[in-house]
């Protein structure tokens, strides 16, 4: 809101099966405007870039999938480690969908199949495996050469829409709404570009800071499953409890319609907070192309809760080439 926005609705809307990731840059490229890594940043970065060749991987190329393969390399993240969070992913999403815990969250939407035909409501996010187990996952042949990432360990790819109300105090008087959360601080940070997937450890520890909270102050976290290597390595590096991460699934299960990301896990980790009686919640996403955001928030007194679309898988379109930059905020100190 940066002061300038008393209200403002946060959300995205992403249709991944129509529009896929890294789309704008193949049209881009088609229509003559070059590639977003010049030969320039590719030459800065020459080195680094080398680390893929070990992994058949194209060396000119910034890939999330090679940053994946890395950051499971530098963490001692084997395939077995990353199938079993993927099959628990799938566990903990279709024991939260068989509760009922999605209910409140989602809003149904209705389907109409090509003919054009109404074929009734939707009203449960699609990519949810209910049979997922680390047998069937660990069957899934790596991506790679010597690589570690399969289908079942990195998030799907999938339709989806969120949206969140934030105001500050003059926007919710003038709404005359109570808030159900208080956002305590937030961090960005940017980081290694060939890496790509360990900057929400930076952006978290800096938000930690910024909120004076430690790890084991925080109840409930989400850390996007875009790959597993990402919460798992987060994990690791924040001395974070296993049994408080994505405790209903994530995108490995619930997918990763990419604008629509964020909103949907802050509603979630809303719902579940108030259902635990926790107080804070932090919330990760590395966003490629963009600096990887934290957020520390605890609840406020519940009114109207927050909605979310249901995720719809799709097929794959595309394969993202994401550059990253950014710059990380000064660490200030406030207690929320
Ligand atoms: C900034 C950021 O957030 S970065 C993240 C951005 N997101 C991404 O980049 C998306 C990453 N994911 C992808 O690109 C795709 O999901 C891929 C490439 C990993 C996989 O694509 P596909 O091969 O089309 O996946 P698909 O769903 O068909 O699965 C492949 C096979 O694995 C099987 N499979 C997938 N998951 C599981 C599972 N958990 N258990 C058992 N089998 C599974 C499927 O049934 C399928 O089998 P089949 O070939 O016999 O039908």
């Amino acid at each position: 809101m940066s002061g300038v926005h008393d209200c403002v609705i946060a959300g995205g809307v992403e249709v991944m099966s129509q529009v896929p990731i890294g789309s704008n840059i193949v049209d881009g490229f088609k229509a003559g405007h070059g590639m977003p890594m010049s030969e320039s940043v590719q030459e800065k970065y020459r080195e680094s870039l080398k680390q893929f060749e070990e992994f058949d991987i194209n060396p000119t190329q910034f890939s999330q999938f090679g940053g994946a393969e890395l950051l499971a390399k530098k963490y001692g993240l084997s395939k077995e480690d990353l199938d079993r969070f993927g099959s628990t992913s799938h566990q903990r999403a279709h024991a939260a969908t068989k509760a009922g815990k999605f209910q409140a969250e989602v809003v149904p939407v209705p389907v109409k199949a090509s003919s054009g035909e109404s074929t009734g409501m939707l009203t449960e996010d699609e990519g949810v495996r209910p049979g997922a187990t680390y047998e069937a996952t660990a069957k899934l042949k790596p991506l790679y050469k010597n690589g570690v990432i399969s289908p079942a360990n990195a998030s799907q790819i999938s339709d989806g829409a969120s949206a969140l109300l934030i105001c500050n105090e003059r926007g919710l008087e003038r709404l005359g709404l109570k808030p159900r959360a208080r956002i305590c601080a937030q961090a960005l940070a940017g980081d290694d570009p060939v890496m790509m997937l360990e900057g929400p450890i930076p952006a978290s520890k800096t938000c930690l800071a910024k909120a004076g909270l430690a790890i084991k102050d925080i109840d409930l976290y989400e850390v996007n499953e875009a790959f597993a290597p990402v919460p798992l390595a987060w994990c690791k590096a924040l001395g974070a409890d296993f049994e408080r991460l994505n405790v209903n699934g994530g995108a490995m299960a619930l997918g990763h319609p990419l604008g629509a990301t964020g909103v949907k896990l802050m509603t979630t980790l809303l719902h579940e907070l108030e259902r635990r009686k926790g107080r804070y919640w932090s919330q990760h996403r590395q966003t490629n192309p963009h600096p990887h955001w934290a957020v520390a928030s605890r609840p406020h007194q519940p009114t109207h809760p927050p909605r979310r679309g249901v995720v719809i898988s799709a097929k794959p379109g595309g394969r993202s080439v994401s550059p990253q930059s950014g710059v990380s905020q000064p660490v200030g100190s406030r207690r929320c």
